[in-house]
């Protein structure tokens, strides 16, 4: 019997229980049950961990005086069948169907766990509970003042609430990151989370109170689903995360089988009964766990800096997926860190896990700078390379442009400008004496009796007497702007810009005299030559290049006629040398 104290908020009645088990659900032959078939109950919380058989459990109460109402809530959302019988002075005072068997609208009191009211108290009062599950045999009995009850309630629906919360937003987040780098790491974590968090709805009776209240069919199979999924894709995102299969092969070929082994259990959960399903799904759940904690280890031997924080997530994890189990089996005590150990463990390891994430994101990041830089680096020195061959080839092509502009301009056997060049420059000096009205003079110089030579000599010695001459004509014209060009055949001109008709004229007779002052020496034979010139200058604005060469041809071919070896200039009376 429990002496229930007066003003106490909230009574644990698990010390209090009576049970025995019974597969009778009459509730008239438990009552006259004699007192010595009654076990009671030692521990902190009624457990006795998964059974096939039903058992009765009544808890007597003293009579309270005071005009408080009661509550009576049994704190496991996943018994299957809970009869409940409030007897007063031997008679029935109210009967309670409950259990996630029966519809959610059914429940005297909408909370996802089990709470129905006390009558008056004013006398003593027992309570038979009929209990019929096949999850584990847990029925944590409390009273509450009805005030002292929602209180509380509101502190588990905030945690709840969070709980919910972090987990959401965990998911959605991850969920757009995905979206935005599309790493397959985050969408396995956001279906690893999404798993959890759903199996955590259906495990605290929130699922079935706000999502599912007629299904009670999906209400049992979720749990299992639900958990089976987290291992699912929480293996996935193992293998993933930590880079398992270039890594660690014997680690991922581990995660393969557990990864089967889930599918298989899945695909079983629709044939088997759920007392058996859920009892393997659990100890998956854990080997899982324990495996997913040698993963870590493993891979933080090997230096990932990832691991730590995947490893303490794993291992929070781990650490409530095993107090919930072992809490499950009777192992130890339901206390409120045992009944609320998965969602500490899941919740740490989510926000590690959220570490561990960004930390490979960072990683990837860093991996792909780096790979970027040593490109930019490539880059760099292939397009140098390439400038510097560009820059070579451009050099060697403006050689070769300016020497074959050289050779188009060049006379190929005297080496001075040829005709080509000489027009150019001729063309150019004109208009530039049009523009300043300045004088320009042209001399055309003829060797006299050149065949003689070439019959004589031979064409060869004519070719050296013609290169003679280019030269001595070339040191004749040292002035900046003089141009010594070969006009063709044994001819040659010379324009020479800025100088006037008296000027050219005294340039015609130094050449003439020094060519003939200057013979062709063979180591046989001196060959002695002269030449003919004739000089034309334009002043003003006159200067016309055909012009230019006609007159000064012109006055060429008078100074030939006039006997050779002499300087004619156009228009002027002949001057005798
Ligand atoms: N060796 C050599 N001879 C050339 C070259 N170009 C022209 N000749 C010769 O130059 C000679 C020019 O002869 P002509 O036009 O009769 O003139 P010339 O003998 O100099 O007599 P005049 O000009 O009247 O004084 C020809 O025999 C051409 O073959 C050349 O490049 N090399």
């Amino acid at each position: 019997e429990l002496q229930a104290a007066k003003a106490a908020p909230r009574v644990n009645l698990n010390s209090a229980i009576y049970y025995t088990q019974s597969n009778s659900s009459s509730f008239n032959e438990m009552i006259a049950l004699p007192n010595e078939r009654w076990t009671q109950n030692t521990q902190e919380s009624f457990n006795l961990g998964y059974s096939e058989k039903t058992y009765w459990l009544k808890v007597t109460l003293d009579s309270i005086n005071d005009t408080e109402r009661y509550l009576v809530e049994v704190k496991n959302p996943v018994i299957d069948n809970l009869t409940i019988f409030i007897v007063q002075n031997d008679k029935v005072a109210a009967q309670y169907f409950l259990g996630d068997k029966q519809p959610f609208n059914m429940r005297p009191i909408t909370h996802p766990h089990f709470v129905f009211p006390l009558p008056d108290l004013s006398q003593p009062t027992t309570i038979y509970v009929h209990v019929d599950t096949s999850s584990s045999m847990q029925v944590p009995l409390f009273m509450w003042s009805e005030v002292a009850f929602y209180r509380a309630d509101q502190t588990r629906q905030l945690i709840i609430g969070i709980y919910f919360g972090l987990m959401g937003i965990m998911a959605v987040y991850n969920l757009l990151l995905y979206a935005s780098i599309k790493d397959n790491t985050l969408l396995f974590y956001v279906a690893y989370v999404s798993s959890m968090t759903l199996f955590y709805l259906s495990l605290s009776g929130v699922g079935f109170q706000y999502f599912w209240p007629n299904s009670l069919w999906w209400n049992d199979q979720s749990i299992v689903i639900f958990l089976l999924c987290s291992i699912l894709f929480g293996v996935l995102f193992i293998i993933q995360l930590l880079d398992l299969k270039t890594t660690r092969k014997y680690l991922f070929y581990g995660c393969k089988a557990i990864f089967c082994c889930t599918l298989l259990v899945l695909f079983l959960s629709a044939f088997l009964n759920y007392s058996s399903v859920i009892q393997i799904t659990i100890y998956l759940a854990v080997f899982a766990c324990v495996w997913g904690v040698s993963c870590g280890a493993t891979r933080l031997v090997d230096g990932s800096t990832l691991a730590i924080y995947y490893t303490i997530a794993w291992g929070a994890a781990l650490g409530g997926g095993v107090i919930l189990a072992a809490n499950k089996f009777t192992l130890i005590d339901r206390t409120w860190f045992s009944e609320h150990a998965l969602l500490i463990g899941t919740s740490i390891e989510v926000a590690c896990l959220s570490f561990a994430i960004a930390e490979r994101i960072r990683f990837e990041k860093r991996k792909r700078y780096d790979v970027q830089n040593r490109l930019v680096a490539t880059q760099k020195i292939q397009n140098e390379q390439l400038e510097l061959q560009v820059k070579n080839r451009t050099h060697e092509l403006q050689k070769v442009v300016s020497q074959l502009e050289l050779a188009n301009n060049t006379d190929h056997l005297t080496q001075i400008a040829n005709r080509r060049k000489f027009n150019q420059s001729l063309t150019e000096e004109c208009a530039r004496a049009i523009r300043f009205k300045h004088p320009l003079s042209l001399l055309l110089i003829d060797i006299d009796f050149f065949k003689l030579i070439n019959d004589e000599h031979g064409h060869q010695v004519g070719d050296n007497c013609l290169v003679h001459i280019a030269t001595l004509l070339t040191q004749c014209c040292d002035f900046a702007g003089d141009m010594v060009a070969r006009y063709g055949g044994e001819e040659f001109c010379i324009l020479l810009p800025e100088l006037t008709s008296t000027d050219a004229f005294e340039m015609a007779q130094n050449v003439r005299s020094a060519i003939q002052n200057t013979p062709y020496h063979t180591p046989q034979v001196t060959i002695p030559m002269t030449v003919s010139i004739g000089v034309y200058t334009s002043i003003d604005t006159h200067a016309y290049p055909d012009k230019l060469i006609q007159y000064a041809d012109a006055a060429l071919y008078d100074a030939k006629k006039l006997g050779r070896n002499r300087v004619n200039t156009y228009g002027d009376s002949i001057r005798q040398q």
